[in-house]
């Protein structure tokens, strides 16, 4: 699913007025009412406490709407408008008025802090104050009313952005936003709502499909892509009957060191669950009793070394290179790492100490073959690119470096992004209980395994951190977060691949 900037949307929405002729009024009770119905099948009428804060621009009309749906079904609702200028939008305007006449009652003016409502703990907030036109830090008494429904404990839920959080870029570590339990956001999700500065303020997001123009939203260039199944789905090779293990690749993984070997024997095991036809690994000769014992579906060649990588050399001409898991980063390493780089003409994923060669010596990144997938964590990036400003700059510096040095770079965490140098994709599948020691190499094998499988690397990047992160869900339903192991991750991708295939309406 594309994500759109706040231009784009209000273009999107100029156009789809245009298109089909209706008025903003019109756009807005349409967006407005998906909103209310979402309320409504959850609360089915019940009796509580809803108190709405609208704004005075659209995202305040919306609100409006939504009050006054909700006044018609008989819940309870009071309508609260915080004032913060006399800039009061047209569609604002419309719906105040249709408000004020259809519930036969005058919204509660708040213009200062003597008029902060009290909210309990089991009210529920509708936060309908500023969807994507924030412009500027919301400041002093309307920042105190932000913190004021954050401080109530009482369920919010926002309307097309939490209040406070601007669509494009990163607010001030003090700046007020509102922390959102749940945010129903119009036709494309926002980007500040999967970086890891400001994913905390949406909440569960849920995106509501308001009919905006599609053959603009089909043409335009999104800010990244959202890749849930639906689109992970579109990128899977079914195979063909009359195959054998050679037509799904050889994938070679090098690396671990004494002590390390659990790192490549996850790897290796990864890519032969993602589908390598065939698996060797490369280690240090103390995790041959190991590797055998625990993997006997791979080949083993060792180091002439016991602990460390120092001479990477086998008559194998994999399909891919899966490299650096558990492999330190002694001087003999990277000297086997630099021969590796320049003899190899295979696609290669760098993953580890594999990345922390490359930071501590730069002159590698030449070396690496085009269109190599690096797979760092958010330290690991750092070391690799350097520091940055904020989640925004860090994205600029990382299409600078995929740019300079044509690679494609996975900055794995909560939503991992896929960088390709063109585009930016994001996954959306995964959960905390990944957080665990391994999982990183678990990845690193199942993207090595789909390379060897003739996927484009840009494509197995995409795929495989979706799969990673589907099978990780589908180990949380089993085990919950605490006692998922990595290797776990690994055993599940099987029911990943079925339930990427699987049609939900059916079952
Ligand atoms: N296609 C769609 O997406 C659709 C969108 N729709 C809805 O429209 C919403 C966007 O509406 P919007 O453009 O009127 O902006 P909104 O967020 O209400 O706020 C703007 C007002 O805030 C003001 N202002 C800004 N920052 C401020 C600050 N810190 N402190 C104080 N004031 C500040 C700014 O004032 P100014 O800068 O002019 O002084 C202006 O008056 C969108 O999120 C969605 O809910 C749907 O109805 C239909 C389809
Ligand atoms: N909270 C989370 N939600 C979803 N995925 C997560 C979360 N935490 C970690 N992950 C995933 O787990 C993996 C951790 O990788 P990494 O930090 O390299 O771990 P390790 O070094 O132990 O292998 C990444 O793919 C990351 O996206
Ligand atoms: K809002």
């Amino acid at each position: 699913m594309k994500i759109l900037s706040a231009k784009q949307l209000k273009e999107a929405d100029e156009i789809t007025m245009e298109t089909e002729g209706i008025s903003s009024t019109r756009l807005m009770e349409r967006a407005a009412s998906l909103v209310f119905n979402e309320i409504h099948e959850r609360l089915e009428g019940a009796d509580i406490n809803i108190k709405i804060f609208c704004g005075i621009g659209n995202n305040g009309g919306d609100g409006l709407v939504v009050a006054r749906l909700l006044h018609k079904y008989g819940y309870k609702v009071e309508v609260y408008v915080v004032n913060y200028s006399d800039k009061r939008s047209d569609d604002f305007l419309v719906n105040y008025d249709r408000y004020k006449k259809e519930s036969n009652s005058w919204p509660e003016l708040v213009k200062r802090k003597e008029d902060f409502p009290e909210i309990s703990p089991g009210d529920f907030v509708v936060d309908a104050i500023f969807g994507i036109g924030l412009n500027r830090p919301a400041e002093g008494w309307l920042a105190e009313l932000l913190r004021h429904i954050n401080q109530s404990g009482a369920f919010c839920l926002a309307v097309d952005m939490p209040s406070g959080l601007f669509p494009d870029k990163v607010p001030t570590e003090d700046a007020a936003v509102i922390k959102a339990n749940y945010t129903l956001t119009f036709q494309t999700p926002k980007i500040v709502f999967y970086l890891p500065e400001t994913m905390g303020f949406a909440g569960e997001v849920q995106i509501l499909d308001i009919g905006l123009d599609r053959s603009f939203l089909k043409d335009v260039k999104p800010l990244a892509q959202l890749i849930g199944k639906r689109e992970a789905r579109q990128l899977y090779k079914p195979r063909n009957k009359n195959t054998h293990k050679g037509d799904y690749g050889h994938c070679l993984v090098v690396g671990g060191s004494f002590g390390k070997i659990g790192s490549i024997s996850l790897s290796a095991r990864a890519s032969l669950r993602a589908g390598a036809g065939l698996c060797s690994i490369f280690s240090p000769s103390c995790g041959y009793t190991i590797l055998q014992t625990t993997l006997p579906e791979a080949m083993v060649i060792t180091d002439e070394d016991a602990n460390e990588l120092t001479n990477i050399e086998t008559d194998l001409d994999p399909d891919v290179i899966c490299f650096g898991m558990g492999a330190g980063r002694s001087a003999n390493t990277v000297k086997a790492f630099k021969t590796l780089l320049e003899q190899t003409k295979s696609s290669m994923l760098i993953d580890a100490d594999g990345l922390n060669m490359l930071s501590e010596n730069k002159e590698l990144l030449a070396l690496l073959p085009k269109n190599s997938v690096l797979t760092p964590h958010p330290k690991e990036l750092k070391r690799l690119i350097g520091g940055w400003e904020d989640d925004f700059d860090k994205m600029k510096k990382i299409e600078t470096f995929t740019k300079k040095y044509k690679v494609i770079l996975v900055l794995k965490g909560a939503h991992s992004f896929v960088f390709s140098g063109k585009h930016i994709y994001i996954n959306n599948s995964g959960n905390p209980g990944m957080a665990t020691a391994g999982s990183g190499d678990v990845l690193s094998g199942i993207i090595a395994g789909l390379m060897s499988q003739k996927y484009e690397p840009l494509v197995a990047a995409i795929l495989g951190v979706y799969l990673h992160g589907l099978s990780g869900d589908i180990c949380a339903e089993k085990l919950g977060c605490e006692a998922m192991l990595s290797g776990d991750i690994s055993d599940e991708l099987g029911a990943a691949f079925l339930a990427l295939m699987k049609d939900e309406k059916r079952g």
